[in-house]
Parts: C-alpha cells; sequence; structure tokens
C-alpha cells in the first residue's frame, strides 16, 4: 500500500537500461531495498523533472532519454511512501491517464497487488504496476487504509442526491469523467434512501453517457438498462411489460442486432433512444445487407471523424479452418467481381498517423527487443482499456491469433470464468493483426507516387482471419474507421477469402524474408511457389537486369522530357529482361510458359514507365502495346478479338496501375475510332476502381478527359 505524496509527471525509462535491471533483478528479489534515496531528494529530483515538462525544454537525464514533454500517454510516474515512511518512485503503467482527468491525483491512498521493485541507477527504487487493474484506489474509510492515515484525511462533507448531480454535471462538464462518475454513483445511492424514479433514471442516464465516454460499454448498458427498466415500472402502460425487466433490455443491447422485437426503441424517450443506439453502434450491430451511402459516409470522414455510425455487413462471409494457415476467411455464396464481401467498423483505431515520428511514446518488448511507435503503443493501450472495461467483447478478442503466446503461458478459462486481460497476450494478438488504413482510400490515388501516405494503425475484428496470397481475391479499402472487401474477380461460394498483408516484393527472398519475421510465416501461393523454384542464378540476373534498367530510367527522367531514341534503348533492354521469363530462353522454364497467367514482377516498373512515355509523346500504336503489356506483367491477360475485349485475371494484381493502363487503353482506343473497345475498357477501370477505393467517389475526376 502506498500513498501518493507529491503531484505527477509523467516520462520514460530507456529500454535498454531496463532490460538491464530485469536481468540483474533475481538476486534481490523479495528482499527490503538495500540502498534507500531519502524523501527529500526523490521529491527534489521529481519537482525538477515536473518543473522541466511545464517549461517544455527538452530533458537529458543520467537514466532516462532525451524526450519531448509531455509523457501522459505511456506510463504515469509519481512519488509513492508506505506506512513506515519508504519512500519510492512508482509507475504505472497502460492506465487511461490524462493530464485533464487524472485518475492517480496527489494525497490518493493506493493498494497495488503483486508489488515488485526494481532498482534504478541513482540508487533509488522503482515500484511498477504493468496491469492497470493491479492498482486500486482506496476510499479513505476502507478497512486496509492503515489506522495511523485515517485520521488525517478529511472526511467528505455529507451531500444530498441534488448536489450530487449538480456537482456531477459541473465535472462533465470540465471533462473531470471519473469524478463524474463518482458523484453519480454517491447521488443514486443518496437517492435509494428517498426513492425517486425521476431523479434514478436521471442518474443511471448520465452514468451511462459518462460510461461511453470512457468506452465503458458493458457498464453503460447497465445503467441504460436500469433506467429503462425504472421508466417501464413507472410509466402505467409498461409496467407490466418485459421492459421492467433490466436483463431484457441488457440482452437487446449485447445482441448486435438490428431488430427491435420488443420496440424498445420506440417506447422510451429520446435520450434514452439516442444512448440506446449509441451503445448498440460501438458495441457492434451486424446488418444483413451490404446497403451503404458511400458518398454520404465519405462526405463526413475526415481526421477528426473517424468514427461511421454503420453497421457491420460481415454474414456472408465465415470463418474456418484454412489447413496449414490456421483458420480463414471464406465466401459463403458466390460474389461476382467488384462485390462488397464484407464491410466491417473498427474494434479500435487511434486517431495517430503512422508518419508521426515525434516519439514521445515507445511500446518496447522486452522478450524480443522490438518497439512500435506512438500509433503502435497507443493502439495497444486503447486494446487493452477496451478489453480490461468490457468482459463481454473479451472473447471474440482474444480467440484470435497470438503467435501461441497463450498456449504456451496460459491456462483453459471455463465458460462462467472471466477471461484475464493479460498484457503480453494483447500485444501479440495486436502484432499479428493491425492493419495500416488511410482516412479514406481514395486519397491515395491522388498522391504522388513517392509521397508518404498518412495512414493509421488500427484493430478489425473479422479481418483478423484474413490469410495473406500474393495474388489475392479481395482487396481491403477504408473510409473512416469503417473497413470494405471487395471481390477482385468472380469467388465461388467456399472459397477461401485472402488478401496481401503486403504487397509482394520482385525477389522472393526478401518477399519471404518480409512475412516470416513480421507475421511468422512462409507464402506458399503460386506466385512463391513458381518464383521460389528457380535458379538463384536466374533469380540474381532479373534482379541485376532489372536494377540496371531502373537506373537507366531515372537518369532519363532527370533529363527532361524522354525522346524516342532513348525509349528504343529502354524497350529492348526490357525486351532481355522479358527472356527471362520466356520459356524458350531458359533451361530452367523447361519450355513450358509458366509465367502464362502469372505476374513477372521485375518487368512491372520499366513497361509502366515506358506505357506512360509513349503516352506522354501521343504513340498511341505503341501506348496500347505497353499498357496490355503492363496488365499482362501484372497477371491480367487481355484478349481482343474484333471489338470484343476479353479480360482474364484468375492470378492477377489489381491495383492503381491496371485501372490506370486501362484508362490509357480507353483513351489510345478512342483516338483510334474504336469506341467499342474504349468503352469496354472503361467499365472494366471503372469495377476496379471502385474495388481499390471502396466507393465510386472521385471516380468521375479520375476519369474525367478519356470517356
Ligand atoms: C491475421 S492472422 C490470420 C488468421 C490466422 N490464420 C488464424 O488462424 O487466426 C495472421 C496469421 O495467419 C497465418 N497466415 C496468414 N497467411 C498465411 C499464409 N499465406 N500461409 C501460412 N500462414 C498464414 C500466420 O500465422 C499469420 O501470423
Amino acid at each position: 500500500m502506498a500513498s501518493i505524496i507529491e503531484n505527477r509527471s509523467t516520462y520514460e525509462e530507456v529500454p535498454d537500461l531496463a532490460k538491464k535491471f530485469i536481468n540483474e533483478a533475481p538476486v534481490e528479489t523479495g528482499q527490503r531495498p538495500k540502498s534507500k534515496v531519502s524523501r527529500d531528494t526523490l521529491v527534489r529530483t521529481h519537482q525538477r523533472h515536473l518543473k522541466l515538462l511545464s517549461e517544455e525544454t527538452e530533458m537529458q537525464f543520467s537514466y532516462f532519454g532525451l524526450l519531448r514533454p509531455p509523457y501522459v500517454w505511456s506510463s504515469t510516474i509519481t512519488v509513492a511512501e508506505d506506512e513506515t515512511g519508504d519512500v519510492a518512485r512508482l509507475t504505472v503503467r497502460n492506465l487511461e491517464d490524462n493530464v485533464v482527468d487524472p485518475i492517480v491525483t496527489e494525497e490518493s491512498i493506493i493498494a497495488i497487488r503483486q508489488a515488485c521493485w526494481t532498482r534504478l541507477v541513482d540508487g533509488g527504487y522503482h515500484v511498477c504496476v504493468d496491469h492497470p487493474s493491479d492498482l486500486v484506489l482506496l476510499e479513505a474509510d476502507d478497512d486496509l487504509v492503515p489506522e495511523s492515515w485515517r485520521n488525517e484525511i478529511e472526511s467528505n462533507p455529507s451531500k444530498d442526491a441534488a448536489q450530487c448531480k449538480k456537482d456531477g454535471d459541473m465535472m462533465f462538464l470540465k471533462k473531470r469523467f471519473r469524478k463524474a462518475l463518482e458523484l453519480y454513483t454517491q447521488g443514486l445511492q443518496l437517492n435509494y434512501t428517498d426513492p425517486d424514479p425521476v431523479s434514478e433514471i436521471d442518474f443511471y442516464r448520465k452514468r451511462c453517457g459518462v460510461s461511453i465516454v470512457l468506452l465503458r460499454l458493458d457498464d453503460a448498458a447497465k445503467d441504460l438498462s436500469k433506467a429503462i427498466a425504472t421508466h417501464a415500472r413507472s410509466t402505467p402502460d409498461l409496467s407490466s411489460s418485459e421492459l421492467a425487466d433490466a436483463s431484457v433490455i441488457e440482452d437487446w443491447l449485447h445482441n448486435r442486432s438490428i431488430e427491435d422485437p420488443l420496440q424498445i426503441s420506440s417506447k422510451i424517450t429520446r435520450p434514452l433512444k439516442e444512448l440506446a443506439a449509441r451503445i448498440k453502434f460501438d458495441i457492434g450491430i451486424n446488418q444483413p445487407r451490404p446497403d451503404y451511402n458511400l458518398p454520404v459516409i465519405s462526405s463526413y470522414v475526415g481526421p477528426l471523424t473517424l468514427h461511421v455510425d454503420a453497421g457491420n455487413y460481415i454474414c456472408d462471409a465465415e470463418v474456418r479452418k484454412a489447413g496449414s494457415h490456421g483458420r480463414g476467411l471464406f465466401a459463403k455464396r458466390d460474389f461476382k467481381e467488384g462485390d462488397l464481401i464484407c464491410a466491417e467498423k473498427a474494434f479500435v483505431l487511434p486517431g495517430y498517423f503512422l508518419q508521426d515520428r515525434s516519439s514521445d511514446c515507445l511500446l518496447y518488448s522486452l522478450s524480443d527487443g522490438t518497439a512500435a511507435p506512438r500509433p503502435g503503443a497507443w493502439l495497444f493501450k486503447e486494446l487493452v482499456q477496451k478489453l480490461r472495461w468490457n468482459p463481454s467483447l473479451r472473447k471474440e478478442f482474444f480467440d484470435l491469433e497470438d503467435g501461441g503466446y497463450w498456449k504456451e503461458v496460459g491456462w483453459d478459462v471455463t465458460e462462467d470464468e472471466e477471461i484475464p486481460v493479460d498484457i503480453f497476450r494483447v500485444e501479440y494478438i495486436r502484432r499479428f493483426n493491425c492493419y495500416s488504413a488511410p482516412t479514406r482510400s481514395s486519397d491515395l490515388l491522388n498522391q504522388p507516387p513517392d509521397s508518404n501516405p498518412e495512414l493509421r494503425t488500427g484493430f478489425w475484428t473479422q479481418a483478423s482471419y484474413m490469410n495473406h496470397s500474393c495474388l489475392p481475391n479481395t482487396i481491403r479499402t477504408f473510409i473512416g474507421d469503417i473497413r470494405f472487401l471487395r471481390a477482385v474477380r468472380d469467388i465461388a461460394a467456399g472459397e477461401e477469402l485472402t488478401n496481401q498483408y503486403v504487397a509482394p516484393d520482385i525477389d522472393i527472398t526478401e518477399r519471404q524474408e518480409k512475412l516470416r519475421t513480421m507475421w511468422g510465416f512462409e507464402c506458399d501461393c503460386q506466385l512463391c511457389g513458381l518464383d521460389g523454384s528457380i535458379s538463384e542464378n536466374l533469380r540474381k540476373e532479373r534482379m541485376k537486369q532489372f536494377e540496371e534498367l531502373k537506373s537507366m530510367v531515372m537518369q532519363l527522367g532527370e533529363k527532361g522530357p524522354p525522346t524516342i531514341t532513348s525509349l528504343k534503348k529502354i524497350a529492348r533492354a526490357l525486351r532481355e529482361l522479358e527472356a527471362l521469363y520466356s520459356p524458350s530462353m531458359s533451361d530452367e522454364l523447361g519450355g513450358e510458359d509458366r509465367y502464362a497467367t502469372l505476374p513477372r514482377l521485375a518487368l512491372v516498373h520499366p513497361t509502366l514507365f515506358l506505357t506512360e512515355a509513349w503516352r506522354s509523346v501521343k504513340n498511341v500504336d505503341r501506348t496500347i502495346e505497353y499498357a496490355l503489356k503492363l496488365l499482362r506483367n501484372f497477371g491480367i491477360i487481355v484478349a481482343i478479338e474484333g471489338n470484343e475485349l476479353n479480360v482474364e485475371h484468375k492470378a492477377g494484381l489489381v491495383n492503381v496501375e491496371t485501372v490506370r493502363a486501362l484508362n490509357y487503353l480507353a483513351e489510345a482506343y478512342t483516338s483510334r475510332g474504336e469506341e467499342q473497345l474504349a468503352k469496354q475498357c472503361l467499365e472494366k477501370a471503372k469495377i476496379w476502381y471502385i474495388v481499390i477505393t471502396g466507393a465510386e467517389v472521385g471516380m468521375e475526376q479520375f476519369f474525367a478527359g478519356s470517356s
């Protein structure tokens, strides 16, 4: 047990030092501290840190890293003493703490479960609480509070229920949400002594609103159920209805259905109805059909308005065993190219961009030395909090892939037991299953090729069951916090749905290395099977020629608009590289065209360059030739018979470049007067546009001038 004797400060330790202390810890485990820093020294140092933080200067401590204030997000550090007068630094990690609404305030009395000490370089000691539920704030009259401290504690002046409500409202306005909760709870207790249903409903409603803000959805659902049941019991028409039973309402709030068979929404007042809608949305509603007004959703989404009020449509895909790949997501019905297969709202999506390198927070894994910068750390923290406060959401989350962690260290949790929120397990699940997402996938189309698009990292539960393929049959896109999954080609019921975790590197060795280190597997898709079966010599030769071509292209780019001679030179070099994929030129391809329907990744970039270059010099025939080659190198085989365009891509990659290639073809066919072919190219390009952006939004501008 410890008492907070000094105001808070937050900062981080250098992870390597923390690791060193952990390694040395066994020698001192179970002992009382050997050396002590005096209370005065500790408080003085802490005050210096606080001053530095408030002055917003950079700090260089002997045992802390070079950091910028404020460090409120990852851990909270303060000074505490126990009843014997021993003083130590106290670090609490993963607490939903912030400066405006602090949890551990000055003079708080806390009990720590499984308190453990580590030694600091200045000889002082450090109590560390890793799991937020290991820290309990005690009330002044709690039996655990030492006798000697009780006399010093001022007792709370007694209030009546009306005063509690007023003070709670004030705290809510000041964003002191936890204090508001406390006051509403106190008010409710006082209300029991002199029951008044109107006041009771009001307290439950207010407490429910605060819990929603704090993402404590289970608590919010409990309070709203009680508010509705009290309302029903005190309304003559409803007093003997099912609405008077709070457990019926609670089940309805949790059942994820859009159905309302008891007409609960229409029988309650508007404020209660709005809270019910909020809770159901936040827990997750599943709708049976893929009907979304995408232009409207897209229009109000922005960096500060990521959260979309829409239900999930996830019912036409199911989780099943996927052979050696563990579990996977499978189509429950046939889908046509371009169809929406799933739409899912994020379980958690914090607002930080991955590019935000001002790392005032780092999530450091002492076990494998990996470090996640601020957006990853923030995602982890929000996951911990959401799971901690909402036991109803845990089963779904903890069923996900954790790389075998829980199997190794965990135990069987029975149905009636609460699943523990093991923070290491949360972190493993985060690492294997998070996705990066733009605000809107269509925004990415307008960015220059080498720009660094603004992405966030978030977590979608159903998406977490999807396995990777370098030649996927679906593409995921985002509008705000909703993830859409569309079919790249026709998919039959029962087929596994795959997507690309990352775009494949040209070289198979690099490709597999990335998948192995980040997700612990090697890809066995058709392309990896073939690329992996050819000799190292041929692979190296391809890469060598690719690099040479790339530098030719770059040099040309620096010299201004290309000349016809220079383009012909690059086209010659490209033919040599093409030969390395051709059956006739290579014994090891065995005379067979093994790449006949597969992407030839090393050829993609030079072909793209030549397509755009021929278009820029207005050579229509060459533009058509190279646009078709570009599609072919992405594994998309286009056959033209008369006026008919036939596009086959069972193992092809659809992306912005292939949409552009079709657009260039449409343009070129139009200028040759082959309107029918142009129309078919454009129709296909428009379907693929929706596949790669999620919606038709922005399509007109993208294709402007080519129809
Ligand atoms: C996002 S989860 C996908 C769902 C996972 N298969 C499961 O059973 O929960 C990612 C993990 O799935 C496995 N995985 C995904 N794609 C795979 C593939 N192409 N081959 C083998 N394993 C794969 C890897 O273990 C990876 O870490």
